[in-house]
């Protein structure tokens, strides 16, 4: 841990451009706690530019151009399951503002508490004897939840309870008021039949199951929201055959000869649920990015990274979009998928 703490210290001391002094006295200061307590406790300010380090090192994220914008949460002073509710509310609302989404982190403290959602906003997935109602994505932990007493109205869009488990103790789960939850139903701009296929979908992705790592550090819930990227909703959640599987019904609706694959019926009910899911976040005033401008951001991320004098590193088959790929930038350039710290990283489920 001393290592990677004076690593961090040092990284982070010389890209704020902080005087060798001040460098050394934080270094003996952090040096002493280890030694003495086994831990040392990271400032705000150094746990805040880590958790903005972690989002510039991730190497999957296509969003990385606004690393430095993070709004970062401290509630690492808290440790009962209800004031770790509160403050999960309290992130739901502040990142979601209304729609003018703001990419947010809330940091809970370094051991003993663990959320056990994949999001904090997710649908159910159910079940049945003909079939999986809601998002079979969410079968699982919708069974979680429900041996732990919760029970869903067995919806297509059932929003889950949080959950969360301190130390050992049994875990507890929350519902989460529908007023904190803003969502979206999809309708196209020009067919009106559209809204009749009930389609709506949550307004902030908040991922709660990572880790975030900073200076030998785990902080283990650690919720961070972004912005949806249009396709992650058109083209994954509600496209893909395991998802919502949506495309074989809005290529009937419009008409298209679903017989044969060379009449591309699947290409062209993806690019008008994708134009759909975009257009209709957008009238509504929610934040979110479509794949072209998405990488063309990134392309600015990487000029920028280059001014710095820092390598950039990516993952290239999470970096390209899933609809139109070819037409970005990123599809033409190789990128090393280095593993920097500080980072996001997976952990095992606790469940
Ligand atoms: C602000 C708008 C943002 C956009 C549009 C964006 C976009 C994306 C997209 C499209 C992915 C791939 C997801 C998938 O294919 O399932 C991704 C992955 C990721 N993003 Fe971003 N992102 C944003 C902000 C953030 C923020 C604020 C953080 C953390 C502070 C972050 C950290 C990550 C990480 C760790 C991954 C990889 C997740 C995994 O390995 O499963 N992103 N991002
Ligand atoms: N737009 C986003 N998209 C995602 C970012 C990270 C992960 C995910 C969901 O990942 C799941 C696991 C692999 N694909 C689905 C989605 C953000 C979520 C939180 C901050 S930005």
């Amino acid at each position: 841990m001393l290592n990677e703490a004076k690593n961090f210290i040092q990284m982070y001391y010389e890209e704020t451009g902080q005087s060798e002094q001040e460098l050394a006295t934080r270094l003996i200061e952090v040096e002493r706690q280890i030694l003495t307590q086994g831990t040392y406790e990271q400032t705000l300010d150094e746990l805040s530019y880590g958790a903005k380090m972690a989002w510039r090192n991730s190497n999957k994220c296509i969003g990385r151009l606004f690393w430095q914008s993070l709004h970062v949460l401290d509630k690492r002073d808290l440790h009962t399951e209800e004031s770790i509710f509160e403050a999960l509310f309290a992130h739901i609302e502040y990142a979601t503002n209304n729609g003018r989404i703001r990419p947010t982190i809330t940091v809970f403290s370094a051991q003993d508490i663990r959320i056990w959602n994949h999001q904090l906003i997710r649908y159910a997935g159910y079940e049945m004897e003909n079939g999986i109602i809601g998002d079979p994505d969410s079968v699982g932990f919708t069974k979680v939840c429900e041996k732990l007493g919760w029970r869903g109205n067995n919806g297509p869009f059932d929003v889950l309870p949080l959950v969360i488990q301190l130390k050992d103790n049994p875990p507890k789960w929350f519902e989460i008021p529908k007023a904190s939850i803003l969502e979206v139903p999809i309708r196209h701009p020009e067919f009106d039949w559209f809204t009749d296929l009930g389609l709506k979908w949550y307004a902030v992705p908040m991922i709660s199951s990572m880790k975030l790592e900073v200076g030998g550090t785990s902080y283990v819930a650690a919720p961070f929201n972004g912005w949806y990227m249009g396709t992650e909703i058109g083209a994954r959640n509600l496209a893909d055959e395991n998802r919502y599987n949506m495309l074989p019904t809005i290529a009937e609706q419009m008409g298209l000869n679903t017989k044969s694959n060379s009449s591309l019926w699947k290409d062209r009910a993806l690019v008008e649920l994708n134009a759909a899911v975009l257009y209709s976040y957008k009238e509504d005033g929610v934040s979110i990015v479509d794949h072209h401008t998405a990488a063309q951001q990134f392309k600015r991320f990487e000029a920028n990274e280059y001014e710095a004098g820092r390598d950039v590193t990516g993952n290239w088959s999470w970096l390209i979009p899933p609809l139109s790929p070819a037409t970005t930038h990123i599809f033409h350039k190789p990128y090393a998928n280095e593993k920097k710290t500080p980072n996001y990283f997976y952990q095992k489920d606790p469940y």
